[in-house]
Parts: structure tokens; sequence; C-alpha cells
């Protein structure tokens, strides 16, 4: 069990980190979602024993992790750390970057190892291809290989998803996937935590998901706690398209007066449909194309539009439709 207990960080005047407090175990994937600056690699650098706290403390098994400044090695033996930039050594192959993970144990274990994580990674055609010669998704899978290779308690990513495109994406997501459930010897299994500023790969893995805003954990909870009940617009924003307006325009939506007129009220854009026999009239402004359905932008009145989903491919720009928005899935989000 791997705990983190009312951390800060400044950097001179700026509190990047701000009383985090966080609990993750063997075998669970955590995912923290934040803009670009809100903390999340500060946070990730302290769990890893890389960067010391102003305040509070970080604990693996009930064992203190001790920041850099009261030790000769920074880091945590049973911590590893995938960065975002990989730092795989140049010079050598892919294989041999695995291989020097494992370069204190015996030559056939490490051998029959470094084959099964070239195998679980994807990595046996390209095993023997220098770093520079492999794509990014190659790159990312070697990181991983490489920090996973002797049994880990904890394994912590930093933006793993941002720089590949969706199939290597999948590869990883399902790699991670499959991490956290493998057990080696009678080791649990390790736990996840990976930092990310994209929400979509993070609700399809994570067991928890995390909202970090301006170095606070602002909400905490299971994907469908966070996508379905965000606590603020920014926790909605920041885990998928969402409709935003206030109470006050609940009538023109064709929904009771339920919340106060100045309340944010959150709708995804699933829960609204095109119906023949919908309550509000509205145009079409725009339609996104996304493959098994499309985004539609619908002006229902002067000052409201409403982004809704479809499968109807029929849709164009200019056309009038009538729209229903499912009133029970009005989010409260401040
Ligand atoms: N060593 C440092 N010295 C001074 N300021 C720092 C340092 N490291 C981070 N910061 C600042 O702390 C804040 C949080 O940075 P951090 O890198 O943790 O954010 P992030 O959420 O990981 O951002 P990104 O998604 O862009 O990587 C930022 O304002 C950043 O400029």
């Amino acid at each position: 069990m791997l705990t983190a207990t009312h951390l800060s960080k400044s950097f001179a005047d700026l509190a990047a980190i701000r009383n985090v407090s966080l609990t993750l175990a063997a075998g669970q994937i955590m995912a923290l979602v934040g803009a670009s600056g809100s903390g999340k690699s500060t946070l990730l650098n302290i769990i890893a024993g890389l960067l010391d706290a102003d305040r509070g403390e970080v604990r693996l098994d009930g064992g203190l992790v001790i920041g850099p400044k009261d030790v000769l090695v920074a880091g945590h033996p049973q911590i590893r750390v995938v960065p975002q930039e990989y730092q795989l050594m140049p010079n050598i192959s892919i294989r041999e970057n695995i291989n020097y993970a494992l370069r204190f144990y015996e030559r056939t274990y490490r051998s029959a190892r470094v084959d099964e994580l070239l195998k679980l990674c994807r990595l046996e055609a390209v095993q023997h291809h220098k770093p520079r010669e492999a794509s990014g998704g190659e790159k990312q899978r070697t990181a991983i290989a490489r920090a996973v290779a002797e049994p880990a308690r904890v394994l912590l990513l930093d933006e793993p998803f941002s720089h590949l495109d969706l199939p290597n994406r999948l590869i990883i997501r399902d790699l991670l996937f499959e991490l956290v459930r493998q057990q080696i010897g009678d080791q649990p299994p390790p736990a996840c935590l990976f930092v990310t500023h994209d929400a979509t790969d993070a609700l399809s893995i994570a067991d928890q998901i995390g909202i970090i805003q301006q170095g606070q954990l602002k909400q905490i909870g299971t994907p469908r706690e966070v996508y379905f009940s965000p606590k603020t617009t920014y926790a909605a924003r920041m885990t998928g398209p969402v409709n935003v307006f206030r109470g006050k325009h609940l009538s023109v939506l064709g929904l009771p007066p339920t919340h106060p007129s100045e309340a944010f009220i959150g709708l995804r854009p699933e829960h609204i449909s095109l119906a023949d026999d919908g309550p509000v009239a509205g145009t079409v402004q725009a339609v996104f194309f996304q493959g098994r359905q499309s985004e539609l932008d619908v002006r229902v009145s002067r000052y409201v539009s409403v982004r809704l989903l479809t499968e109807r491919d029929d849709v164009q720009v200019g056309d009038q439709v009538r729209i229903h928005l499912n009133g029970n899935r009005l989010m409260s989000i401040g």
C-alpha cells in the first residue's frame, strides 16, 4: 500500500503541491488528471522519492519513502518511474537497455526474463534496434519493460500516452492493464500511478481518478464517479466533453427549474438526443463526424447552444432539429 499524506511543495513563492493525500493499493491503477502546470510531475517526483516535499510524507507498506536530500542515491528501490522522455541509453539496443536493468542477475535468468519482457511489451521484432531507430511507442514500451524488469511495488508513469498515436495508446493501455495483474513469484502485483492531461485513456483503465488543479487534489473517485458526478466545472471538462449552463437556462432547454438561476449545471453530450417529438427546437451549427457517431452543436436560443451525440449520419449544418435532454443526468458542478 502506497500512502501520501498532506504533501506540500513550493518553488519560491509558487505553491506547486498543496496538501495532497492519496492511497493506492497493490494491483490498482490510479490516474492523476490535470491541466499543464497543475503540479502532476512534481507530485509524481515526490512520491518517487526524487524530490523532497516541504511538508507531508510518503510511505510504502508503512516504510517511509525518503527524499533525495537524506539519501546517497535518489529514489526508492521498489518504486519505478517511467519518465516522460523515456531516458533510454542511446548507444545500446532495446534488448540491452532492458537487460541493463537486470545486470546483477545470473545470465540464464536474465536472458529468459528479457525474452519474457520483450514478448509482453511487443518488442521482439525491434529488440536489436537502437532507441533512435525505434518509434515513440516502442521507446515508451522499452522504458516500461525496463522499469518492471525487476519486481516492483509501484510503477509511476509521467504522461505515458501523450506522444503516441491511437494504436500505440491502446497497446500501452492494455500493457498497463496486464502489468498490474501480473504476479512474479509470491510478490503482490505492482500498484500503478500515472499522470496525464488527457483523461480518455485514464477513464478506460484506471480504478481511481484524481483531479488535480493548481496543486490541489480536488476530487478522487472511480472513473464513473468523476465522469458522471464531477464536483467542479474543471473536473467535468478535464474528464470529457460537457455542456455547462446556468440554472436560469433550464426552462429554454425544456427542463423544470430545479436549480438556482446562477448555479452551474453540467450535462454530457450523450445525455442529449435528437428526438422528433423532443420538447426543444434548435438549429444545427456544426457536425463533427467521429466514426460510430457524430457530435452536433445545436443552437436552441440566442444565448444557449448544446453539444449532443447522435448515431444519425443524415444531419447537416443548418438543419432544424428537435432535441431531448435527460434531466435525470444533470450534474451540479458549483
Ligand atoms: N524545479 C522547479 N523550479 C521552479 N518551478 C517549478 C519547478 N518544477 C515545477 N515548477 C513549477 O511548478 C508548477 C507545477 O509544475 P509541474 O511540472 O509539476 O506541472 P505539470 O502538471 O506536470 O505540468 P505539465 O503537464 O506541463 O508537465 C509549474 O508552475 C511549474 O512551472
